[in-house]
């Protein structure tokens, strides 16, 4: 039975890594989170990636060990290539993705359920200032890129036939963790029947 790709997307500060950890802790074994590779300091708060030099980022990258990695935020971002044997023994593995990648994403995995998670614009802000980890500078330069994001991407995506669902996180967190996990067990029972 192959797995399940669950690949989630959203603004900076919009609650991805938080949903993903708090759902895998509540899933436990039933889905799997990748770890991802940042070329981030180890010292910034949050989420739990492996860190490393651009060198050896680009060193991965040659020799193939992603399955997937984009450049945003002056950071790289890669997905182990570990991702298609979990899929190939029929596990759910969760993503945190980039909105500007996804359509490579579904090009490369067909039957990906793509979540965006969207909050209140004026929370947005809010958030990231409370997590701390960027400087303020960062932080603006991280919200002027929702605004340089073509949004047609959603359309286009649909035109792919991905699946692509909305997640609200503007409310409390456990609700829509609750919310999260009930899209994917609906999505990976449609998929299997
Ligand atoms: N539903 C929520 N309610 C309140 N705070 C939240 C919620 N979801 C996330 N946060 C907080 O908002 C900040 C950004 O969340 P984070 O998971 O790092 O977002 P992302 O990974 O999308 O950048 C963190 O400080 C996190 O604790
Ligand atoms: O193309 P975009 O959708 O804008 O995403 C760009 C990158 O920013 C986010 O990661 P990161 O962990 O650096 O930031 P975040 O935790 O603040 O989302 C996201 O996971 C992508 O890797």
């Amino acid at each position: 039975m192959p797995g399940q790709l669950v690949y989630v997307m959203g603004p900076s500060g919009s609650g991805k890594d938080s949903l993903l950890q708090l759902a895998a802790s509540r899933a436990g074994s039933q889905l799997r989170l990748m770890k991802r590779y940042i070329t981030r300091s180890a010292e910034s708060e949050g989420e739990d990636a492996f860190s490393l030099s651009p060198d050896a980022f680009d060193a991965m990258q040659a020799r193939g060990e992603f399955a997937m990695s984009w450049r945003a935020n002056g950071l790289a971002y890669g997905i182990p290539i570990e991702l298609d044997n979990l899929l190939a023994q029929g596990h759910t593995v969760l993503v945190n993705g980039s909105r500007a990648y996804c359509e490579s994403a579904v090009q490369r995995y067909k039957s990906a359920l793509v979540v965006l998670v969207q909050v209140d614009p004026p929370l947005l802000l809010q958030r990231l200032l409370q997590r701390g980890r960027e400087s303020r500078q960062e932080i603006t330069q991280r919200l002027a890129r929702n605004c340089a994001l073509d949004i047609a991407f959603m359309d286009r995506l649909r035109e792919q036939g991905a699946r692509l669902v909305v997640l609200d996180n503007s409310g409390d967190l456990d609700s829509a963790v609750t919310q999260f996990l009930h899209t994917i067990e609906q999505a990976t029972t449609l998929e299997r029947q």
